[in-house]
């Protein structure tokens, strides 16, 4: 409740609609209406029903002559100060009024600050994720029917160097580390970053001499604090750096060094209770959550007490899929994720690390896991059982740490996980008043976790910090963030950074920012005839390119990713046709895989990894040093994602390969154009 001097007595508002609450804020109003005693001393101001943008403008619209109300009251704040300063009198809950009182002072002539602009990268970004379907495709590339019509078109659009369409020379690139920097001779400094003298060590010993652009930018955006309702809080961030930039230390480094602050009492290696469970990191395979886990557990030094290298790291926890198990007793456990964490953890680790839907299951956990006394005090409450009656006692207070601690989640891959799409420009991407037919397990996992921490907190808003990362970011991901998080804007939804090109100005140098630029890019089309006299028609001519392909390049690190031709035909194919170290998803963090084992020869020695699209996502395999792509991917963002699993380490070349059907070449054009790059045939015309 807040007091304000409005006219020479004193009116009090309850401001009791946060934005995204609103079944539970309609309860809360209809219960506070019915107490007369308050009705007769308090004016109720009931705010943001839902998002407030253009629709909660036009209700208080409505609203405003009917005097009383807070509408009224700030149109009149607004007309009588006419300069900036005249929201002091409100307390912040509500950032419904605030866009309220602006626009009405906008439309009252009175001088207000200005919106800010999205970027145009930021605007541009969207248009990577438009499916390049047949309407998409510039009208004058016709589908070509022959080999040569296809070859033809590619070399053409493909080869010359346009000068609209290249990117000029760079000046510095996202992957460079940042070298040379006076300040390194600091023991506390790492490139500039103050990560204390403990971690630079660590930082220097894994091999990470010095910061790249990202992770300096980065670093101080997720620590940096603002001022939300009386109260400090870390601001949400959304990284947006080519593939291979190392983002995921970007996201990892400012959480690891402040979790193991010594101011913070909190000891150098291992979380202590209180800190258990304090970031969620939601990545959308299990594998890229090892990968993960592998790159906190590089930066820890090797306890040799414990075993050496293979000691767990207890810093992080990867949620796995386990079914309701016998636990010692024997006895089926309704919480194996919370028992999984505690039979790995002493103390509870820091990080918690998994997919949304494990994340999801976590959650449910937790909230079944703690005591019914605690419950009847939170939203948790339910009716089915759960919590108290024979459960172990660690589960429940591992529930309750978990619970209370959770200040972070960052989304690894955000605009996969939160399954972004491009903006329909005529309509909010959720329509007001209408229920969203489908959302994604991400999705539902953040609008629930920022639900949870607005009910823990003291003022009804939420602490949650939300961090996201991908190389593609389009504005549909920010709005997505504003709608879950209830905020009034894209800019109070989250920050936005980045460390390269894409802030330019000319068109080819935002483009030239969207993919590593020792990335390179090759096609070899199919031709009719290219099926094996020996293989059955059902074949497909993709495999066939691929093969041939290999023999007109060095054998080298490769993967392939099968398109249309599927994982299982296409590692068949590859083993029917005599090479004998193919392998799969599950082999990507395997020990057993030497990754400087020398390649001589395609079919003997040389790895080739086949893995789904859909699982591609954030793999981190340095040696990798070809991707070959079978047929065109859907959209351009798929095409960053999928070629930029190689080209990881900024002084080593990588080449992505697409083997395409002639009548895919207008679609790799399209691709080639929106990501700004061109690209060599394989064959000779
Ligand atoms: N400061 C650094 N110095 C040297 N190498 C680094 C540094 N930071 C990260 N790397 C390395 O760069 C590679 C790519 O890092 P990372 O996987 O974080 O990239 P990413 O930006 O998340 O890529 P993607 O978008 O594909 O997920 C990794 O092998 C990592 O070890």
């Amino acid at each position: 409740m807040s007091e304000v001097a409005d006219e020479g007595r004193t009116r009090r508002y309850l401001q009791v609609l946060p934005p995204r609450r609103p079944s539970i804020s309609v309860t809360l109003c209809i219960a506070l209406l019915s107490q007369t005693s308050i009705h007769q001393h308090t004016d109720i101001l009931v705010l943001a029903l839902s998002s407030p943008s253009k629709d909660s403008f036009g209700s208080n619209r409505k609203s405003s002559g009917t005097g009383g109300g807070g509408d009224a009251s700030s149109t009149r704040r607004g007309r009588n100060n006419n300069n900036n300063n005249n929201n002091n009198n409100n307390n912040g809950n509500s950032f419904g009024s605030k866009n309220q009182r602006w626009f009405h002072q906008r439309k009252a002539g009175v001088t207000v600050s200005k919106r800010t602009k999205p970027p145009q990268w930021e605007r541009e970004g969207d248009d990577l994720y438009a499916s390049i379907s047949k309407s998409q495709i510039n009208s004058t590339l016709s589908i070509p029917n022959t080999w040569d019509e296809a070859m033809e078109m590619l070399q053409q659009t493909m080869e010359t160097h346009d000068p609209s369409t290249l990117p000029p020379t760079k000046t510095s690139s996202s992957l460079d580390t940042l070298q040379e920097d006076p300040s390194d001779e600091k023991p506390f400094l790492w490139g500039g970053l103050s990560v204390g003298p403990i971690w630079k060590s660590r930082l220097q010993t894994a091999g990470f001499q010095h910061p790249t652009p990202v992770q300096v930018k980065a670093f101080d955006a997720i620590l940096q604090q603002t001022k939300k309702n009386s109260q400090r809080r870390r601001q949400n961030v959304v990284i947006a750096s080519p593939t291979g930039s190392g983002k995921t230390l970007a996201y990892l480094l400012p959480f690891l060094t402040t979790l193991t602050m010594p101011s913070q009492k909190k000891t150098a290696l291992a979380s202590t209770a209180s800190s258990g469970g304090t970031v969620w990191i939601v990545t959308p395979t299990v594998e890229l959550a090892f990968q993960i886990q592998n790159v906190v557990q590089s930066l820890l030094p090797v306890d040799n007490t414990k075993g050496g290298s293979n000691t767990p790291c207890n810093l992080v926890h990867v949620l796995q899929s386990s079914q309701s198990r016998d636990d010692d007793s024997g006895t089926t456990t309704p919480f194996p994720l919370l028992c999984q964490i505690r039979d790995n953890h002493e103390p509870p680790p820091a990080i918690i690390a998994g997919t949304p839907k494990l994340l999801l299951q976590l959650r449910k956990e937790i909230k079944n896991a703690i005591p019914s006394t605690r419950r009847n005090q939170n939203p948790f409450t339910s009716a089915d059982g759960g919590g108290g009656g024979g459960v172990d006692p660690s589960i429940p207070k591992l529930a309750k740490t978990l619970h209370t601690n959770l200040e972070a989640v960052i989304l690894d891959e955000a605009d996969r996980l939160l399954q972004t799409k491009p903006i329909n420009k005529n309509e909010s991407p959720i329509p007001m008043g209408r229920t969203v037919p489908t959302i994604s397990s991400a999705h539902d996992l953040l609008q629930k976790l920022v639900l949870d921490s607005s009910y823990r907190s003291s003022y009804g808003g939420t602490s949650l910090q939300v961090v996201c990362a991908s190389a593609t970011v389009g504005r549909s991901l920010r709005r997505q963030l504003m709608d879950i998080l209830g905020e009034p804007s894209m800019d109070k939804a989250a920050i936005l950074v980045t460390a390269d090109l894409r802030t330019k100005k000319h068109v080819s140098d935002r483009k030239a920012s969207l993919l590593p630029d020792n990335l390179q890019h090759a096609y070899y089309v199919v031709r009719e005839d290219s099926t094996g006299s020996c293989d059955s028609p059902q074949v497909s001519p993709l495999l066939h390119g691929l093969e041939k392909a290999t023999d007109l390049l060095d054998p080298l690190p490769s993967i392939v990713f099968p398109g249309p031709v599927g994982v299982e035909k296409a590692k068949d194919f590859l083993e029917q046709h005599g090479f004998q170290n193919v392998r799969g998803l599950a082999d990507v963090g395997s020990s057993t895989v030497d990754h400087n084992h020398p390649t001589t020869d395609w079919k003997l020695t040389t790895p080739i990894y086949v893995i789904k699209e859909r699982l591609g996502r954030g793999l981190d395999l340095c040696h990798v040093k070809y991707v070959f792509l079978l047929g065109v991917p859907s959209n351009a963002a798929s095409y960053a994602h999928l070629a930029g699993r190689t080209a990881r380490q900024h002084d080593q070349v990588g080449t992505c390969i697409t083997i395409l059907d002639p009548s895919e070449a207008p679609q790799l054009v399209t691709v080639a154009q929106k990501l700004g790059f061109t690209a060599k045939s394989l064959q000779h015309s």
